[in-house]
């Protein structure tokens, strides 16, 4: 089942036009229109199915936080068009909200003065949850998120990481069938992340929700996503899975090479040696050239070995050429 449509959506904000110095300058200003209009997304068109862990992923400025207020109906879309759970998100905000749940980085949305217990009371008034479903959900992100030690303290008082999972479980008491997630580990340490990142897995395989996450951390899309989309400057440049994505855009599969004796180097069209020092080359190669088995049967009988070790092109590396690629490119352009 489609959980998000959106078709060729744009979306342009009103800037004021810099003021050009002197005094005419200013006596014009105040009769001519001193704005102009940026383009922040341009003619994005995806669809997202239910249960889907998305990795929205972007250098700064790229759009994300553009595309997912207008996925969450904070914003309106200039041209085109947007349903999720078959619902258009800025024209039928309340219905939205229903079926949403929202957590934007360190932007809290409990009060800071009340324990969880009480906001979760709050929020059980404000999405008319049922008691059974409120009481059931709640034992749910306590045993969880594991917040049982700290779920009547007040909010102010707790760690970054406690305040996270806090936000984390205010926005899916209502049971929404999609979760935006805006840097949900930023600034925690690697318990904390990995804690929410499991947390995530364990949601989607029990209720099915569609998880959207944008986040400059690589390791939550490498642990938690199944599928990638990139944006730059406003455009999706990528959509699909992430290994394919290392395929399409790492170089391929790395093997490190450790010999014993004065072995010649592999020569294989297919093979190609990227680093050679001593004793130690590496090779990388496309898989759907060669397997796997194929190119380690190649290396094995080439080289007397000491050892061996097979290596995926790193995500964060390979997204940050082509960040700087594309950067490059518009730069000239
Ligand atoms: N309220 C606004 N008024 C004018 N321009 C804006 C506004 N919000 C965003 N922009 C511009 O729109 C473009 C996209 O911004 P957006 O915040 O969606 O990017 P982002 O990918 O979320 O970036 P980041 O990773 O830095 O959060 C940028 O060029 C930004 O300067």
């Amino acid at each position: 089942m489609t959980m998000i449509e959106v078709h060729n959506v744009s979306k342009a904000y009103r800037v004021n036009r810099p003021r050009e110095s002197g005094w005419l300058a200013s006596v014009q200003s105040l009769f001519s229109r001193a704005y102009e209009w940026k383009t922040a997304v341009s003619d994005l068109s995806f669809h997202i199915k239910e249960g889907e862990l998305v990795g929205f992923i972007g250098p700064n400025g790229a759009g994300k936080s553009t595309t997912v207020k207008m996925l969450s109906g904070v914003l309106t879309p200039t041209s085109g068009h947007i349903l999720t759970n078959g619902i258009e998100p800025s024209r039928d905000r309340k219905r939205n909200a229903m079926h949403i749940g929202v957590v934007f980085g360190q932007r809290s949305q409990l009060y800071w003065d009340l324990p969880m217990e009480d906001t979760f009371k709050l929020f059980q008034r404000m999405y008319r949850i049922e008691p059974s479903i409120f009481k059931r959900n709640v034992e749910f992100m306590v045993e969880l998120l594991e917040m049982k030690g700290f779920y009547r303290t007040p909010i102010r008082q707790l760690s970054l990481g406690q305040k996270m999972r806090a936000n984390l479980a205010a926005s899916l008491l209502h049971d929404p069938k999609i979760l935006y997630l805006d840097e949900p580990t930023i600034g925690l340490d690697v318990i904390a992340k990995t804690n929410i990142r499991r947390f995530l897995k364990e949601l989607n395989a029990e209720k099915k929700t569609t998880v959207i996450l944008t986040t400059h951390d690589m390791d939550d899309i490498e642990e938690v996503c199944d599928r990638l989309m990139m944006i730059d400057a406003g455009q999706i440049i990528y959509d699909g899975g992430l290994q394919a994505f290392s395929r399409q855009f790492g170089g391929g599969t790395l093997l490190e090479v450790e010999y014993r004796g004065d072995d010649a180097i592999l020569e294989d069209a297919r093979i190609q040696v990227v680093a050679h020092s001593g004793h130690n080359v590496t090779y990388q190669f496309d898989r759907s050239d060669v397997s796997l088995g194929e190119a380690v049967s190649l290396v094995t009988k080439q080289h007397n070995l000491r050892d061996l070790r097979l290596r995926e092109p790193e995500l964060e590396k390979t997204i940050g050429m082509i960040y700087t690629k594309n950067k490059g490119l518009r730069e000239q352009a």
